[in-house]
């Protein structure tokens, strides 16, 4: 990992309490460096969203974080600059973090917008909540740049989410997640739904953003093939444990577990012309 940490998780365990209960998430630890692309990858079930959530403290019964630490270190020299373990937070403490600190693009966001409301408003609706000192014509205004910024538009701001295709609108739920300027961005398979161009197109908005903003990205996707494009380092769950962290170079050529080889031998896209690229390297 490059730069100072942002994220450190360690330990953590999340058991859904059922019967039998279900261990999700089983002794994890990870680091994710600041400005960095950690990529999450494993096969479905294997615990992914349900780390993801935890870190946001999203979880809802009957899961519980049993064990572990989730801090987020604080910038050094800002104000309130503290390392924070998040798993300790009042549910208003992290109402306050969650957005600001840590924000979220989880898989079918773009169809969690409000229909009957302009996206506009709605985008205006987390300065409302979070800034609320911010006048309205400053609100207007940075909603509008923060449309040009993921290239929506600023003149897209009195559209209704149909008016906008499938693209766009997840376009928007990236515009509202960095709208504070979050140090950490987790996205959750954020363009499975999304036509290959699309997604494409998506990913290197996500990248130039990454490296004008300088925020951190925690990306989870089954696709091993994409992750090893994007990420710095990718780390591989299995059965609720990371069996292996490693740069994506390391994992393409040098998998330790069993199972990430089994996981790198079942794309076969990665012999072809994307295996060509990866081999090339570079995160996006
Ligand atoms: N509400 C729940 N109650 C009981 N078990 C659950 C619940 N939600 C998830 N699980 C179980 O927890 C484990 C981890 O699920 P999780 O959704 O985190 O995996 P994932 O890797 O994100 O999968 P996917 O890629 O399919 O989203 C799975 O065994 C799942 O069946």
């Amino acid at each position: 990992m490059n730069g100072d940490p942002v994220l450190s998780v360690s330990g953590l365990s999340v058991t859904y309490d059922v019967d039998p209960p279900v261990r999700a998430v089983r002794d994890v630890s990870l680091t994710v460096g600041q400005g960095e692309v950690l990529g999450l990858a494993g096969e479905s079930g294997c615990g992914k969203s349900t780390l993801a959530y935890a870190v946001q403290r999203l979880l809802k019964p009957p899961a519980q974080i049993t064990a572990g630490q989730v801090v987020l270190h604080g910038t050094p020299g800002a104000a309130g600059g503290d390392d924070v373990d998040l798993t300790t937070l009042s549910p208003a403490e992290m109402d306050r973090l969650r957005w600001d600190q840590v924000a979220m693009v989880f898989q079918g966001a773009m169809n969690s917008l409000n229909p009957v409301l302009t996206i506009g408003a709605q985008l205006a609706d987390v300065f409302a909540r979070h800034r609320p000192g911010m006048r309205r014509a400053e609100r207007t205004e940075t909603c509008g740049a923060l449309l040009d910024m993921v290239g929506v538009g600023a003149d897209r701001l009195r559209s209704y989410p149909h008016e906008l295709s499938g693209g766009m609108r997840q376009r928007v739920m990236i515009a509202m997640a960095l709208a504070l300027r979050p140090r950490l961005l987790i996205m959750d398979e954020p363009t499975t739904a999304l036509d290959v161009l699309v997604q494409r197109e998506i990913l290197q908005e996500i990248s130039r953003l990454r490296e004008e903003l300088g925020f951190s990205v925690v990306f989870i996707t089954h696709d091993l093939p994409l992750l090893l494009e994007i990420s710095h380092r990718i780390a591989v769950m299995k059965g609720g444990q990371v069996v292996e962290v490693g740069t994506a170079s390391q994992i393409y050529h040098d998998a330790q577990h069993e199972y990430t080889k089994r996981l790198l031998g079942s794309f076969p896209s990665l012999t072809g012309e994307r295996g060509d690229f990866v081999r090339k390297g570079a995160a996006v």
